[in-house]
């Protein structure tokens, strides 16, 4: 099609879309699309996922607004999801890819769905289509690796001739990700000019945000990496504060909240760790980026990294000083993990740093309780989640506050006195004012806190 044809077919709402990979962006992705009036084929390899959204059941429960988007898009036959790629993609004129891009044991990454689905493209890709890659991935990955893939070596398919290929790196953030599709600005990059131009003028359609024009994708996934990776770098930087502070009887959070009073200065707050899919990820994908251009040891992103995964750790120690205090031994004791999800509030436990605690209050013998509303009744790191916070409290020698879910800001310190086996809290998310730990009674520490 040509740059009108697109037009034309934006405009009257005969473009079809499919967009593989309808997981926690894709889906709500998919439903944006399809709720601007484009016919939208979501594709996934995950039958079950592809089945309950078929039956109009909408699995992201904690995505704000996308239950009603998803109810009227299916009601107006604009959105089906399949698992048959053969069956989605020569009928569609732009193809989003919304693929996993995780990393191995070894932090190295994997573009293995992207490399597949990349050759299942050159097989079913119709001449003329768009390919839009909002996966987050290194620059140079489309230039160097996905181009080429989709063209393959029978020169069906030719770059900047018989399809266009671009990105739109994603920005969304889970738990809010209408509201940043409605917000945030998108980075779009190209191979070409006409493909770029038409994906802008598809994205102003569908998402109505800013759209800022990068010279092409390696440039837009360089910025896209850039942000995240300087996030992952300035919690590095406060958790390693944290631990300073904590020696030397100064509390981080009051330094904070002064800090922020600086025009200038960016706020973050320590931790028990970073996890999610975005921040690891995308600092171990700039070091592996950066290794492409000899620069082996990218030291700044690979020290903030280590500081970040040390952080399990250190919440550890804080414990064993508490049960040191308290006299309890922490083999056989029973801890309380407070929070699981890698971030407040979302359903979420991907590379949360709750993962390696449990883990190493296991090697070190004790009996681990995990209670987090997003997850009651359900069996994670081969632990039966609690559903009763108070049974909970009563059957533990201590609470390490994990993630800092909306409903743990109202905990009162005396009502974990009362109700914990032994009073040892560890908050390492400093969510309890430590004078008023102390006051009840309470064996506290905080992550960034000195002892009181
Ligand atoms: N989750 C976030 O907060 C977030 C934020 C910004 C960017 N991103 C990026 O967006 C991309 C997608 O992330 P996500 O969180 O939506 O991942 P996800 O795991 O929630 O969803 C990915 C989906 O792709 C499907 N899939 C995997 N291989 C496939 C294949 N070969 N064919 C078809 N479907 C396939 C999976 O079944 C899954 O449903 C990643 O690159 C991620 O880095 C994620
Ligand atoms: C599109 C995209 O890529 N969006 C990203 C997405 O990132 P995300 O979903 O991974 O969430 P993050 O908030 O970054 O948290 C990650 C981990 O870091 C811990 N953390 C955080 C802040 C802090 O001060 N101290 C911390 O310790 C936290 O507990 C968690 O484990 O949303 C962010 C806005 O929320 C965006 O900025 C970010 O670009």
């Amino acid at each position: 099609m040509s740059e009108s044809e697109f037009n034309n077919s934006i405009q009257s709402g005969s473009l079809k879309i499919c967009v593989i990979g309808i997981g926690r962006i894709g889906l709500p992705t998919a439903l944006s699309f399809a709720n601007s009036g484009l016919s939208t084929i979501g594709l996934d390899i995950n039958s079950e996922l592809v089945d309950m959204v078929n039956q109009g059941e909408f699995p992201l429960k904690d995505e704000p607004g996308y239950p009603t988007i998803f109810e009227k898009v299916l009601k107006e036959k604009k959105f089906t999801a399949t698992t048959k790629i053969q069956d989605a993609v020569p009928q569609s004129d732009v193809i989003v890819l919304s693929l996993p891009t995780p990393m191995d044991k070894q932090n190295v990454p994997n573009y293995d769905a992207l490399r597949l689905v990349g050759r299942q493209l050159h097989e079913f890709l119709s001449s003329g289509s768009i390919v839009i890659v909002e996966s987050t991935i290194e620059p140079g990955f489309i230039e160097n690796e996905l181009k080429s893939i989709i063209e393959g070596n029978d020169l069906k398919l030719t770059a900047g001739k018989n399809f266009g290929i671009g990105v739109c790196p994603e920005t969304a953030n889970p738990g809010q990700i209408l509201n940043d599709f409605e917000r945030l600005p998108r980075l779009v990059g190209a191979i070409d000019q006409r493909t770029h131009n038409i994906i802008k003028k598809i994205y102003k359609h569908v998402f109505t945000v800013d759209l800022i024009s990068m010279p092409d994708c390696k440039t837009a996934n360089a910025v896209k990496l850039t942000t995240n990776v300087f996030r992952d770098l300035n919690i590095a930087f406060i958790n390693e504060l944290a631990l300073i502070f904590e020696k030397s009887g100064i509390d981080i959070m009051t330094v904070l909240e002064a800090a922020k009073t600086k025009y200038n200065f960016q706020v973050h707050y320590p931790g028990a760790g970073v996890g999610g899919p975005c921040l690891p990820v995308n600092s171990y994908q700039m070091i592996n980026f950066a290794k492409t251009f000899g620069f082996d040891n990218f030291s700044i992103v690979e020290t903030g990294r280590r500081i970040n995964e040390s952080m399990p750790d250190h919440v550890i120690e804080l414990l064993k000083d508490a049960f040191s205090e308290s006299c309890t031994d922490i083999k056989q004791s029973t801890i309380l993990i407070l929070g699981v999800t890698y971030k407040p509030d979302i359903k979420d436990v991907q590379l949360t740093p709750a993962e390696p605690i449990i883990s190493k209050l296991h090697q070190l013998g004790s009996n681990v309780k995990i209670y987090d509303p997003y997850f009651k009744n359900s069996t994670l790191f081969g632990i039966n989640c609690e559903s009763n916070l108070v049974e909970s409290l009563k059957q533990s020698d201590a609470l390490i506050v994990v993630t800092a879910h909306k409903e743990f800001h109202d905990l009162e310190p005396a009502f974990l006195k009362s109700t914990l086996k032994s009073p040892v809290v560890i908050d390492s998310r400093c969510i309890i004012n430590q004078f008023d730990a102390k006051n009840a009674g309470l064996i506290y520490r905080g992550v960034g806190r000195g002892k009181l």
